[in-house]
């Protein structure tokens, strides 16, 4: 029997009920938003050159947009925002405006292709931030903006700022308005503070659906319970077609739904196409985790150094003869590789793999005795045996 997937990908048969089958066949877009929410997590200073870095980065990914920067942030970031402008790139390049003529005036001067008007619209939020504003001067205030952007030739990408708190029958109302707009390229759903479950997510996306029919949808979630990944997932599969991330998920407080995690469940688990190189996702990790200077987990899905490496003996057993029974995707599809460690967990099929692989000519008895040796020393180290260590503790069984 063949237990060989033709691309490299093997998700759980269940995906594949009803639901994700219809859906498969739809391109999801990848709005990056790395140079903004990215670079508002706690400390974190992206200077111009790291911008412009990135923003090239990302292409060479195959973004479908750059969301740029804040432009009432600093002239610095103005700069870096035009000097990404400038760069020609086929990704379309978006900055986020608060609701005021005087942001959107700034961004019309820096070549960009479009403007996220960020205004909030949770009653709570309007309270505190808007001066208490009605549900009708929101909507008026909301749509002259929209006008004022449209007349600078901006496109407007709609983020009402706590979406996910706002009141719904008001959400449907500005989704309505929204879809009348030519000027909107799409509505994006925003969970400010990570406090929606998949349920909610989906009831709010599926209620601008039916308020607002063709008004397009983004969305953005951040990742105070851990739930952005499966709360951007759920927004794609109630109808989101563009999904707002970044890479190795930095952002605001526990950061937003991460570029590469999103992707490759979309991608893998999903069957959708993002557009995206896969190869480039660990290099285009690192780059950010070195200008950032916020160094990616080991344990972090898709680009973590742990994410193919291998130590226990049952599972090594598996992943030898064929890794998808512990993988659901081949490590080569993101630019990473797999790893097999000796340890304290390992078996003494990871012993004859190592032996092998490193050219060494060990009996039976040996191995066995290496697998023991090898556990006694990483319990000693607290931590797995080096291949330069193995080799060295085999020589010396081998010499008695
Ligand atoms: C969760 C998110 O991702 S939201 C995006 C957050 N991003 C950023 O904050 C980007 C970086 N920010 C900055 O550099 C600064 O905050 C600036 C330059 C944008 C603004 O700084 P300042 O000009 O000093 O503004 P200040 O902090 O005094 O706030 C001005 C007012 O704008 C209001 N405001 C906040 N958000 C918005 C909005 N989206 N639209 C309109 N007004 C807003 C505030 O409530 C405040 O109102 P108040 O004067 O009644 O108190
Ligand atoms: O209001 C916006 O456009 C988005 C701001 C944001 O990133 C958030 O609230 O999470």
């Amino acid at each position: 029997m063949q237990f060989t997937p033709e691309n490299g990908r093997w998700p759980s048969p269940f995906n594949t009920a009803a639901e994700l089958s219809r859906l498969n066949g739809r391109t999801i877009r990848v709005a990056d938003c790395t140079l903004r929410d990215g670079e508002q997590q706690a400390g974190i200073v992206l200077d111009r050159d790291d911008k412009v870095e990135i923003a090239s980065a990302l292409e060479e990914l195959g973004v479908y947009e750059i969301e740029a920067g804040t432009v009432a942030s600093s002239e610095e970031d103005r700069e870096a925002i035009a000097a990404i402008c400038e760069l020609g790139l086929k990704a379309k390049i978006s900055v986020l405006c608060r609701g005021l003529e005087a942001d959107i005036d700034m961004a019309a001067k820096l070549g960009v292709w479009g403007v996220r008007l960020s205004f909030p619209i949770s009653d709570i939020e309007r309270e505190y931030k808007l001066k208490g504003i009605s549900e009708a001067d929101y909507i008026a205030r909301m749509l002259a903006l929209i006008d004022y952007a449209a007349s600078k030739n901006l496109a407007v990408v709609y983020s009402p700022f706590d979406t996910t708190r706002a009141n719904l029958p008001f959400l449907r109302k500005v989704a309505a308005e929204l879809a009348r707009r030519e000027a909107v390229d799409r509505l994006r759903i925003v969970d400010t503070t990570g406090c929606a479950l998949p349920e909610a997510i989906r009831l709010i996306v599926e209620n601008v659906k039916e308020a607002a029919p063709g008004l397009a949808m983004e969305i953005h979630c951040h990742n105070d319970f851990g739930l952005s990944c499966a709360n951007t997932l759920a927004g794609v599969m109630a109808g989101a077609d563009y999904v707002s991330t970044t890479i190795n998920g930095i952002g605001e407080r526990c950061g937003n739904a991460s570029t590469e995690e999103v992707v490759m469940a979309l991608e893998v688990l999903c069957g959708y196409d993002t557009g995206i190189q896969l190869s480039r996702l660990k290099e285009v990790s690192e780059l950010v985790d070195r200008l950032s200077g916020i160094a990616v987990h080991a344990n972090k899905a898709v680009v973590g150094y742990n994410a193919f490496r291998h130590e226990a003996g049952m599972v090594v057993a598996g992943v030898l003869k064929n890794p998808y029974t512990a993988e659901s995707y081949d490590p080569v599809l993101v630019g990473q590789k797999r790893d097999i460690l000796l340890g304290k967990k390992s078996g003494l099929v990871s012993v004859k793999y190592k032996a092998e692989k490193l050219g060494l000519d060990l009996t039976e008895a040996q191995m066995a005795q290496m697998l023991q040796t090898i556990k006694q020393e990483a319990v000693r180290l607290k931590r797995a045996v080096t291949d330069a260590e193995f080799v060295a503790l085999a020589k010396a069984e081998i010499q008695g």
